[in-house]
């Protein structure tokens, strides 16, 4: 039986990620949530699952590499400067990092990569989300990776193509970019599409979560997987066999 502690356990995703443990057939090795200890946590888990918030991440990370326990990370609205923590723990450490833990996204992203790769740049790529009124970070941490995915199809970063929202005399679309746009409202779980805008014909890939028990489950599935792997910083593609 796996012991998987939980950051963020009396948020929205620790009470979906608690029933996910329980129905694996797994034990809740404790959670903690603001102000809670994560050293204490992490030296009871055989493996650490935060949901929480980014500026809890560094401790989150120190914990984890003092205790040696692999630390599976699903929360958003990530800057660089913590993507760069997540790769100087994953020397020492297994890290997983995701905007998204669910099967459906993690296959969407292929599909999304894949058509960005073969559609030209008069394929205009729009990204749009939904969440609930609930959710601070925009754009979510899905249409980043979303969008990371179709950057990665044409070849090019998406921090030189992305334009996150727009408002007045914004001028006509410049060629090649990846624009974001967020709705927020009532108690979506998460809606993305993905708009491949082209003269005359468009093609859209959309993902509609109808509760939060997929990114649960997929959370499960990641904390099970990364348990005995070597250090390195690790996907959920790897996760699924994708
Ligand atoms: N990757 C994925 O598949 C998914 C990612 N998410 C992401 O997960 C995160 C949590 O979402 P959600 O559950 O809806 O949010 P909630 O606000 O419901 O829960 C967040 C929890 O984290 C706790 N928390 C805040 N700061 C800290 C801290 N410094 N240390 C420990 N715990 C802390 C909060 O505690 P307190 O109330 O005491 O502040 C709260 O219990 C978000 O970033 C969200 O975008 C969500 C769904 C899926
Ligand atoms: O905050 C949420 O709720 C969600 N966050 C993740 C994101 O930012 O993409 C994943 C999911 O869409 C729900």
């Amino acid at each position: 039986m796996t012991r998987i502690g939980i950051i963020g356990s009396a948020g929205r995703m620790g009470n979906a990620l608690q029933a996910a443990v329980a129905a694996a057939g797994h034990e809740f090795a404790g959670g903690i949530d603001k102000g809670g200890d994560p050293l204490a946590l992490a030296q009871s888990s055989d493996v650490l699952v935060d949901f929480s918030a980014p500026g809890a991440l560094e401790f989150n990370l120190d914990a984890a590499i003092h205790t040696g326990v692999p630390i599976v990370i699903g929360t958003t609205g990530l800057e660089e400067r913590h993507h760069w923590l997540i790769d100087s723990a994953a020397v020492s450490i297994p890290v997983l990092q995701t905007g998204n833990t669910s099967l459906g996204v993690t296959l969407l992203s292929h599909l999304v990569r894949e058509a960005a790769s073969r559609l030209g740049e008069d394929w205009d790529i729009e990204i749009v989300e939904t969440h609930h009124r609930m959710k601070v970070d925009a754009p979510s941490g899905t249409a980043l990776l979303l969008g990371e995915a179709a950057a990665k199809g044409r070849g090019v970063h998406l921090a030189d193509e992305a334009v996150r929202g727009r408002d007045g005399i914004t001028g006509a679309r410049k060629a090649g970019t990846i624009g974001f746009a967020a709705l927020r409202g009532g108690s979506v779980a998460g809606d993305h599409s993905v708009h491949f805008l082209a003269d005359n014909e468009r093609l859209t890939f959309s993902h509609l979560a109808e509760n939060r028990g997929i990114f649960a489950k997929g959370a499960i599935r990641a904390a099970e997987w990364i348990i005995g792997k070597a250090p390195g910083r690790y996907t959920m593609p790897e996760v699924l066999g994708l």
